[in-house]
């Protein structure tokens, strides 16, 4: 007798064209397919409630007319997940809102501790220049955008090193203090209950002796993601050993990463962390994103394979029947898959 062919199941994307370029690649579609699942481009000038039929939509796309889109197919189809509800998201739009959620975290602070950066919201020019505000910031200090909506302006920061070069700035902002990590960041990829830390180069730190005799501000765009080329000429990249840099224990990261995703009801998103030199234990998280690049993750395509089987399964994901296993490629990474749930599953294969 023939085998009864297995189901199918379809997941519909709606990501902007440089996500769906670096995401949407054939090593995962292929991959997704060999196990029953096919990846199809939703297409947003069209109805969503008329596409599909879909077992679960993966989307990174904003604005109302989309969020209208979301909450028609909610409405016709409750039962199908969407990745993820754009309420959930949204908090993660506002710099003050994103790293809130950080103090709702409990977690014993034992051998590490953690939180987030001093930093005060600016929402008028004026206030840039009142003692009352500002004056409990230690310099210097990141200035960044207060929208953090994906757009290259919500990227672009600058370092301040003296209050007078605070008056050139255009709020909406934040003010945070910026902390001295051996300019090394740690990048904590989430997804679904999959944890995954590694570290890029981050901003170098700024001597008492550079703070009394630098001028004014500099500006700069997402630092982690630039390329050696980008570098060319500055010394200090060349004279950095990432690879020496000792990793944040696995268990610690795993805790927050757990925490942050029962906190915020999100599946896949990132948290940048840096560990204070001053206080080599206490690590500060400064930034999390919705749906980063996991294209840059290695093995993305066996990771997120994984988490969609569990998705269209309705696995949930806390009765340790995940199947994503540790055995991927980590390239000298710390690589943790944690089966929420389930004790000492913490793994280092570095
Ligand atoms: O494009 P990539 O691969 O650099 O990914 C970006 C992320 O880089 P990361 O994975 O943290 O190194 C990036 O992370 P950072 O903010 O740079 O820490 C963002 O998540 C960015 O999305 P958005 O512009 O904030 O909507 C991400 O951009 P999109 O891919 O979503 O456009
Ligand atoms: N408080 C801080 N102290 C030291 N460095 C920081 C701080 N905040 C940000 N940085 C540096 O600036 C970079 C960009 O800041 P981040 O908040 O992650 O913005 P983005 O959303 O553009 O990634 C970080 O990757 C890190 O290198
Ligand atoms: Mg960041
Ligand atoms: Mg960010």
């Amino acid at each position: 007798m023939a085998d009864t062919p297995r189901r199918r199941f379809l997941i519909g994307y709606a990501l902007a064209p440089k996500k769906q370029q670096s995401f949407i690649q054939p090593s995962l579609v292929g991959l997704a397919a060999d196990r029953g699942i096919d990846l199809v481009p939703i297409d947003p000038a069209r109805s969503l409630a008329d596409q599909g039929p879909f077992d679960c939509i993966l989307h990174k796309l904003y604005g109302d007319d989309w969020k209208a889109q979301l909450q028609e197919f909610a409405a016709r189809y409750p039962d199908v997940p969407v990745v993820d509800p754009p309420h959930a998201i949204e908090r993660l739009h506002n710099r003050i809102s994103m790293l809130q959620v950080v103090s709702e975290l409990e977690i014993p602070q034992d051998q590490e501790t953690f939180g987030i950066p001093s930093q005060v919201v600016i929402y008028d020019s004026g206030a840039l220049s009142n003692s009352g505000v500002v004056g409990a910031l230690r310099f210097p200090v990141i200035a960044k955008p207060l929208v953090a909506d994906g757009s290259a302006k919500s990227h672009k920061m600058s370092l301040i090193y003296h209050r007078d070069g605070l008056l050139k700035l255009k709020p909406p902002l934040v003010l945070q203090e910026f902390v001295n990590h051996g300019g090394v960041i740690f990048k904590v990829y989430v997804v679904g209950d999959y944890v995954k830390c590694v570290k890029r180069k981050s901003l170098p730190d700024v001597s008492e002796e550079k703070l009394e005799c630098t001028q004014g501000s500099i500006s700069f765009s997402q630092v982690s993601n630039m390329t050696a080329q980008d570098r060319t000429g500055e010394q200090y990249y060349e004279s950095m050993h990432l690879e020496e840099a000792e990793m944040p224990p696995l268990r610690f990261v795993t805790e927050i990463a757990r925490g942050l995703r029962r906190v915020m009801g999100l599946h896949l998103f990132n948290f940048d962390v840096i560990r204070d030199v001053k206080v080599g234990n206490r690590y500060l998280i400064i930034d999390i994103n919705y749906f980063p690049g996991y294209a840059k993750m290695p093995s993305y395509e066996k990771v997120l394979t994984e988490f969609f089987w569990n998705i269209v399964n309705k696995k949930k994901e806390e009765d340790g029947s995940n199947p994503t296993s540790n055995d991927v490629d980590n390239e000298g990474e710390i690589l943790v898959d944690d089966h929420l749930g389930t004790a000492g599953e913490v793994e280092n294969v570095c």
